[in-house]
This record gives C-alpha cells, sequence and structure tokens, in this order.
C-alpha cells in the first residue's frame, strides 16, 4: 500500500484506479488489503522513475539482458572474433620486415584487411535461408537468434564498411607514400623482393594487380551499400517503361547481385599481393570458400533450395482493400509451420522476380494459401491477371459497397476438373520466421496491422485445427492427416492454451478477408480460447464522442448474444486506436506469472512502443512478455 503515496496519483490512469478501487472494496474477507492481482496491478501501475536510480539501472540492465541475451552473447563473439583478428594479424606484421618501412600502417592495414576476410565470409551466411530455416527447428534455436539473420547482416555490412574505411585509408595515405619515398637501400633489403627490387611509385601501385581489383571492389561496394540502404530499398521512385522494373526494391536486388563480383575481385586482390609470396599464407580464399559454395548451393541446387513448385490455383478472391487471396494445391511433402512464408513466381509478370509472402492456410490444411496486398508494380500487375482470369466467370458485388471476386477451379477445392485457366504461379520454401516460434508460448498476443495480419491467421487457424483434432467428432483418418502434414519436431509440444488476437485496420472492408476464419472460431472455439479484437482506425479519432457511443451500442449488442454488430461474428470490433498499455495490464493480471510471446506483424511505427511495453511489463509484473516482430 506505501507505493500509492499520494504523490503517485497523477501517474495512475482512471481506469486502472477504478480496477484497483474496485478489487478493494470486493475482497472477500471485507478488508482492504490488496490481493496478488492488485499487487501485480499496483506495481504495473508505478513508474520505474520512483525508484532509486541505482535499482532502476540494475532491473532494468537485467530485464534488458533477460531479453536480448542471445543477441548480445552472438554479438560480443562476432566483436571478439573480428578483435582477435585483427590483433592477431597486426602483431604478426609487427615482426616483418614491412614493419621497418610502413611502421605501423602497415598493422592496420592487414589487421583491418583479416577482419574483412572474415566478415566478407560471414555475411553470406546470414543469408543461407535453407540453412537458416533447418537450423530454426534445432536446438540451436535457444542459443542463436535466428530471427535476427537479416539484422546481423547489416552489422556485418557496417564492420565491412569500417574494415574498408580502415584498410583503404591506411594504405593510400601512409602505407604507399612511406614505400615510394623510402631510401632504396632500406627497400631493397626489407620488402624489395615483394616488388621484384623495383621500388614503385604511385601510379604502378594503382595499376598494380592487387590496386586495380581493389578499386573495382570498393565501387562495387560503395553502390550496392548505397542502393541498399532503406532508403533506397523502400523508395518508390517510379521510372518511365521499359526500366520502371529497376526501382526501389529491384535496383536493390539487382545491385546486390554485383557482389558476385566484388566476391571473385576480392579473391584476386587477395592472391596477387606484394607482401605476401607464400600460397599457404594466401588465406582470403579459405575464409570464402566455404560460405559461398553452401550459398550458392542453396541457391542452384534443387534438392537443397527445394525444388520450385508449379501449382494449380484452387481458388482467387479479390477483396477491396486491394487484398488478392490465393488458395493453392500443397505440393507433395510440403511441410510447414505457421508464421513461415513463401516465395512467389509469376512468369507472366516477371520470369525472374520472386516476392516473399506469408503463408495463411494452417499446417494441418490440404491447401496453401497467401492473401497478398497490392503495393507496388508487380503485386498491381498480379492483382490485374487474376482480376481478369476472374471476370468471366463471377464478379459479384457483395454487401453494399463491398466487392468481391471470387472464382474457384471447382468446387470443395477438387482441383483435378479447372474450369479457369489461372496464370501459371511457381513457389519455392517454405522459409523460417519470428511468428513460427509461437508454440512454445501457453498464451499468445498476437497484434497485425493491416496486411501484417496474414501470419496470424495461420496461427490461429493452427491454433482452430489442434481445437478440431481434440473434438470427438474427428476420425481416425482426419486425425492421421492432420499429424502427417504437421513437422515432426512440434508434434511433441502442447502449444498455445490461450491466444489474444488485435488487428488494427483502416477500414471495414478488410473484415471481408478475414471472416472465414472468423466463423471457424465461432463454429469450433466454445471455451473462447481465442480472444478477437479488431480496431478501426479511420471511422473516427480516439476520444470522439461517436466512437464512445458507437462502442457501447456494441458492448451492449456482445453481452447479449455474443455477436459483434461490424463483423457479425465474434470479433470486438472498437473505433479507434488500442490503447496497448491497457491491454498490457490486463493481460499481466489475468496471466500473472506466466510467458506470453508477444508477435507483432506490421509497419516499424508501433514497434518501439510495443517492444518497451513488453520490457515495462516484464520488469514490473509476474508476467513475462516476450517480443517478436516482423515488418513487411
Ligand atoms: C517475410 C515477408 C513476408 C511477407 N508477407 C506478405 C504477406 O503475407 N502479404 C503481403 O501483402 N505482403 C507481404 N510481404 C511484402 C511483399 O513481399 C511486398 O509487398 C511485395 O513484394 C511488393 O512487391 P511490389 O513489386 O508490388 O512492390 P514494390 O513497390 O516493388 O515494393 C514495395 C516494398 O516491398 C518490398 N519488396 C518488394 N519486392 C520484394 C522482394 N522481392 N523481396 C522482399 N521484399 C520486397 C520492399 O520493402 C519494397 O520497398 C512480405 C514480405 C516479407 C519480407
Ligand atoms: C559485402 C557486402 C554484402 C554482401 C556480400 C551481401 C550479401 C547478401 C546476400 C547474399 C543476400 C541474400 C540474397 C538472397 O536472398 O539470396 C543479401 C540480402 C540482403 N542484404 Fe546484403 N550483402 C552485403 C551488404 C549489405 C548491406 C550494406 C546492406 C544494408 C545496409 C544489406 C542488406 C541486405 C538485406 C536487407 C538483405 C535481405 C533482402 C530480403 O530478403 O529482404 N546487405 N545480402
Amino acid at each position: 500500500m506505501e507505493e500509492l503515496d499520494p504523490d503517485h496519483n497523477g501517474y495512475i490512469e482512471m481506469w486502472q484506479l477504478e480496477t484497483l478501487l474496485k478489487e478493494m472494496v470486493n475482497a472477500e474477507d471485507g478488508t482492504t488489503r490488496l490481493s496478488n492481482r492488485t499487487e501485480t496491478l499496483t506495481r504495473a501501475m508505478i513508474p520505474c522513475k520512483y525508484r532509486t536510480p541505482i535499482r532502476k539501472f540494475v532491473s532494468k540492465t537485467t530485464e534488458f539482458v533477460y531479453d536480448k541475451w542471445k543477441k548480445i552473447w552472438i554479438f560480443v563473439l562476432w566483436l571478439a572474433v573480428n578483435l582477435i583478428l585483427f590483433i592477431w594479424k597486426f602483431l604478426q606484421y609487427k615482426e616483418k620486415p614491412a614493419y621497418e618501412v610502413m611502421g605501423s600502417c602497415v598493422c592496420f592495414a592487414k589487421g583491418a584487411a583479416e577482419t574483412l576476410k572474415f566478415n566478407m565470409g560471414l555475411i553470406v551466411l546470414t543469408m543461407c535461408r535453407r540453412t537458416l530455416t533447418m537450423l530454426r527447428g534445432s536446438f540451436l534455436s535457444q542459443i542463436i537468434p535466428f530471427d535476427d539473420n537479416i539484422h546481423f547482416h547489416i552489422v556485418i555490412a557496417i564492420g565491412v564498411v569500417i574494415g574498408t574505411f580502415i584498410h583503404v585509408g591506411v594504405h593510400v595515405t601512409c602505407d604507399f607514400p612511406r614505400i615510394i619515398s623510402c631510401p632504396t637501400e632500406k627497400f631493397m633489403a626489407t620488402i624489395g623482393p615483394g616488388f621484384n627490387y623495383h621500388q614503385p611509385d604511385y601510379l604502378t601501385l594503382v595499376k598494380s594487380t592487387a590496386g586495380v581489383t581493389g578499386i573495382f571492389i570498393v565501387l562495387i561496394m560503395a553502390f550496392t551499400f548505397t542502393l541498399a540502404t532503406p532508403h533506397f530499398r523502400k523508395s518508390i521512385v517510379k521510372l518511365p517503361s521499359p526500366l520502371h522494373h529497376l526501382a526501389g526494391f529491384n535496383s536493390f536486388w539487382y545491385a546486390h547481385h554485383l557482389l558476385i563480383v566484388a566476391y571473385f575481385l576480392l579473391i584476386i586482390h587477395g592472391y596477387f599481393l606484394f607482401l605476401t609470396k607464400e600460397w599457404k599464407n594466401k588465406t582470403t580464399w579459405m575464409y570464402l570458400i566455404v560460405p559461398l559454395m553452401l550459398y550458392a548451393f542453396e541457391r542452384t541446387h534443387p534438392s537443397f533450395r527445394g525444388k520450385d513448385h508449379r501449382v494449380s490455383i484452387i481458388k482467387a478472391i479479390i477483396y477491396t482493400g486491394n487484398v488478392l487471396a490465393l488458395y493453392m494445391t500443397k505440393p507433395p511433402g510440403f511441410k510447414y509451420k505457421s508464421g513461415m512464408y513463401i516465395f512467389v513466381k509469376c512468369p507472366d509478370i516477371s520470369s525472374y522476380e520472386w516476392h516473399p509472402f506469408s503463408i495463411t492456410s494452417a499446417p494441418g490444411d490440404d491447401y496453401l494459401s497467401v492473401h497478398i496486398r497490392t503495393l507496388g508494380d508487380w503485386t498491381t500487375e498480379l492483382r490485374n491477371i487474376f482480376a481478369k482470369a476472374c471476370a468471366p466467370e463471377s464478379a459479384q458485388p457483395r454487401r453494399g459497397s463491398l466487392v468481391r471476386m471470387e472464382t474457384r477451379a471447382s468446387s470443395n477445392y477438387d482441383h483435378s476438373k479447372p474450369s479457369i485457366k489461372y496464370p501459371k504461379i511457381l513457389i519455392k520454401g517454405p522459409y523460417g520466421a519470428p511468428a513460427q516460434s509461437y508454440r512454445h508460448y501457453d498464451v499468445l498476443l498476437l497484434i497485425g496491422l493491416g496486411i501484417g495480419a496474414t501470419p496470424m491467421i495461420s496461427i490461429l487457424k493452427d491454433i482452430l485445427n489442434h481445437m478440431k483434432m481434440e473434438s470427438p467428432q474427428q476420425t481416425l483418418s482426419e486425425i492421421e492427416s492432420f499429424n502427417s502434414s504437421r513437422s515432426s519436431s512440434d508434434e511433441d509440444k502442447k502449444g498455445p492454451e490461450r491466444a489474444y488476437f488485435y488487428w488494427v485496420t483502416r477500414e471495414q472492408a478488410s473484415f471481408e478477408w478475414f471472416k472465414g476464419v472468423m466463423d471457424d472460431i465461432a463454429e469450433y472455439d466454445r471455451d473462447g480460447v481465442i480472444e478477437m479484437h479488431n480496431y478501426l482506425t479511420s471511422v473516427y479519432e480516439e476520444g470522439d464522442a461517436r466512437s464512445a457511443l458507437i462502442g457501447m451500442i456494441q458492448k451492449l449488442q456482445h453481452a447479449k448474444n455474443g455477436v459483434d454488430v461490424v463483423s457479425e461474428s465474434r470479433i470486438r470490433t472498437h473505433f479507434a486506436r488500442p490503447n496497448w498499455k491497457k491491454v498490457f495490464s490486463q493481460l499481466a493480471l489475468t496471466h500473472q506469472s506466466s510467458r506470453i510471446g508477444v508477435f507483432y506483424c506490421g509497419s516499424p511505427t508501433l514497434t518501439k512502443t510495443l517492444k518497451t511495453l513488453c520490457q515495462e511489463f516484464s520488469l514490473n509484473t509476474s508476467t513475462r512478455f516476450q517480443f517478436h516482430k516482423e515488418n513487411f
């Protein structure tokens, strides 16, 4: 109770205070002692700033380490390896004759070069997607943060930039001038043999094989790195046709492939050295061979990269809100976990572009589905060609303004007698993504912003499929077929017992493509395992009297028959942005001492808020919130 010092009152929100008072008044023994539940709430409400600075620092650090220990140890290991390689090479060159001419400069240049070799090898490993997907399923995922491969890729790239600056900078501004100006006798006696006893001038050094390859590597890297920055990667720069395919993400993608030339040049660069003549000391290729071969193998070998599967489209639906849903046949032996994604190619649009999409069907379903939002050139063209294929069959406007074109190759997913000629679609994958670890938690908080609901749909369907399998109506063959479609690592995991889904969308039209899942939930989820909320943010601003009014009507309807008036299902519709603090507080109260997996997919703007809330509530309550995010 002493924590509820009047000084602190200003920091307790009204609704929290109400809950607290209610708890106290309702206390069974008639006293005003705080129950465990209330204590948890109280602790959640008292801001950290009222603790002593040292306690605050210690608890924040503890939570930070607890939350990020996988990333921390990998990062520290990476730094340590870089440092060890640098120091090892530095000390080695201190003992060499070159040191007499160039002093510490040569040590710095060679130390940096050693880290460059290591990082150029490692950076490719972070992009070996098949290998990473396989490793995610192993015990290694408990100590290695595979979800962060792209972040780590970028961290290593920063390491490469730093290494390149040191290596090139020191060579050009210190080593070269010292070689050129070295007294001839000293030059001949020390590094002369490396230069065939010809003391070089600046131009000779630049024109040498090492010099020319070095310049090209730097140029390619500068170009590639610039186009890889988020500004260029995400920019929707429009170029005139036929160059329009080269803008935005594609420019990043093609530029990245120039790095193949950079690797080729790097191997040559590392071979034609002035100061190292013995074969065994030319180690560049040794660092690169394994990662490059593994990556090349993944990209080219069908058994490893997984075949490009040609799939038949069973059903295509175009919803308002510009979402295209594709239901396709599941290739034989295609196993995946909810949360994973596949690459999709449509040769009618481009014969070389593959685009990633989260799988929205559940592992137990006998079909495969993706939901694709129209965003740029490729997705717009895909939508258009499917609209064309769908148009003659049916284009039935439903429910007033909702436009929904649905066609099926044939009914009941029987794709043996296709009646519509759909565009050819190829898929490859599946590939691992953060959301796939949802089965490790008893309680889930799933948050999707707009199209970011896609990985969550698959998770909800999977939870439902498990419920269906536990229901007494299931036949043995249905259970067997369900089990055979799941990956073996999942079979022994119990999976979540409770899931809360928060879906934030701009307008109500988006409901359409989610309706099927919601209907299923209503039918099978008798125990209310899944609680779904939809926040419509474009209706009225938060706090607007109209939002409050609609909200009240909603609540009454819901209480009366359990069905929401807007979604016509068990999903609860709200007309404002969610109050995330309230959501977390309530979860912390309901699931004390539990581990809650928080899975977020959507724009990065909300990432920080959710991450901070996870940390804050893990620190201040007995509930642990573990944050996983995916941005597309
Ligand atoms: C793991 C993952 C899962 C995704 N799941 C879904 C989903 O379920 N539903 C959905 O609608 N969208 C999803 N996306 C986003 C989808 O891939 C892009 O919207 C689509 O590729 C855009 O292509 P475009 O040419 O029409 O647009 P563009 O204007 O070319 O690109 C728009 C943005 O999409 C991204 N992008 C474009 N091409 C690619 C590519 N080949 N690979 C990776 N990113 C690319 C870039 O960030 C780019 O800035 C996912 C993305 C990722 C990385
Ligand atoms: C030496 C430098 C680099 C090398 C060798 C390299 C190599 C690669 C490779 C092999 C891939 C995988 C391509 C595939 O899907 O098969 C990749 C993807 C990627 N790289 Fe790099 N890269 C380098 C630098 C950078 C830099 C500087 C950045 C950003 C600042 C960057 C950002 C990315 C991103 C974001 C992806 C993933 C794209 C996606 O799948 O969405 N890379 N890189």
